[in-house]
């Protein structure tokens, strides 16, 4: 809902080459309680200004030196391509009314003035474009809803699928590998069993920014359900850079967490698959990723395990210790 609140505070501008019809609309906005005003007299400026402080209304002279109205709508048009011009074109002219419109003014007002018709006409616009501008944000945060687990804000499943797609394409240009973690809890029911779900929800939520302390910025660390977590890294020059940042996110998932007062510690499991030795699809590097994962949990969990690699054994009795896979045997990309 549209409050008085966002009306008023709505962003406007006067542009007109004669100061005092400048003041006066100045005047008759001020009376009616708009508080974010702005004004030229030069129409040369009008663009560049929009372009800055994007106005929900611009309150436009058809007749000007220079540069009149339809060529100054002509130029704002460019910068609202997919958006609504918001535009009340002012003229003397009656010819010109029309014109306005099909330029792409959403409606004006004539000279001289008939102060109660302004204030309904602005009123008129601002609603629609403050409407409008809500519809615009209504539509990004659902799209981000869409792609976004609730709990953490990262990335879900749909989207991790799509930055895979991307990074394997981006490899097969380079002609370098990328490597996507399956990230698995090691005994995380435990949590919600002994310190209750919402106490769970904080311990993963933590663990993401854990997660995403331990990427670069251009990896995608995703959330694709329960305590399962996705990272997907690009540009892998050979396959044995995975291993340190495997190492470093085994290590920072252990660190100890505070949750409401109590100290909680939890490890993880990763699976690896790596483009292209592993698999060459999305599909692919998922379940693949997801098998190798197994491997980890088989071998003791707290550790990773690479898909392409065998592993060394697992130290006995020391389940802190990660078991590593043992130096990739260097490939030829195909
Ligand atoms: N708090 C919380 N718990 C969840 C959420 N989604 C799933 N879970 C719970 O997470 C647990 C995941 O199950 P498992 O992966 O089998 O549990 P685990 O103890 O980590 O098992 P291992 O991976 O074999 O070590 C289940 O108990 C789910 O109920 C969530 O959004 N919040």
């Amino acid at each position: 809902m549209l409050s008085a609140q966002d009306l008023y505070a709505a962003k406007i501008l006067v542009v007109d080459d004669n100061r005092d019809n400048v003041n006066l609309l100045l005047a008759i906005l001020e009376q009616e309680g708009y508080s974010n005003l702005d004004s030229t007299t030069s129409s040369l400026e009008v663009v560049a200004r929009h372009k800055i402080n994007h106005y929900d209304l611009i309150m436009l002279d058809i007749q000007m030196p220079l540069m009149d109205g339809f060529k100054v709508m002509d130029e704002l048009r460019k910068l609202e391509q997919d958006a609504w011009l918001p535009v009340l074109a002012i003229t003397a002219q009656p010819e010109h009314k029309n014109t306005a419109l099909e330029a792409g003014a959403k409606d004006f007002i004539s000279k001289p003035f008939d102060v109660v018709e302004i204030i309904q006409r602005i009123r008129n616009m601002l609603e629609v474009r403050l409407h409008f501008k809500n519809a615009l944000r209504n539509n990004a945060e659902l799209h981000r809803l869409a792609l976004h687990d609730s709990l953490t804000g990262l990335p879900n499943r749909r989207l991790l699928e799509d930055r895979i797609s991307t990074a394997i394409e981006h490899a097969k240009r380079k002609r370098t590998h990328v490597a996507v973690m399956y990230i698995d809890l090691d005994g995380f029911k435990e949590v919600n069993d002994t310190l209750g779900h919402e106490s769970g929800d904080s311990l993963l939520q933590l663990v993401s920014e854990r997660l995403i302390n331990a990427s670069r910025g251009e990896d995608t660390v995703a959330r694709i359900g329960g305590d399962e977590f996705m990272v997907v890294l690009g540009e892998l020059n050979v396959p044995e850079d995975i291993h340190g940042p495997a190492q470093k996110i085994l290590e920072e998932v252990a660190r100890p967490y505070l949750i409401n007062d109590v100290d909680v510690t939890v490890t993880t499991s990763i699976g690896i698959s790596i483009y292209p030795f592993d698999a060459a699809s999305v599909e692919m590097m998922m379940s693949t990723a997801d098998q190798a994962l197994y491997e980890a949990k088989r071998n003791g969990r707290n550790c990773y395990h690479v898909a392409s690699l065998e592993p060394v054994a697992n130290q006995a009795g020391s389940p802190a210790a990660p078991v590593k896979s043992a130096p990739p045997v260097r490939r030829d990309i195909p």
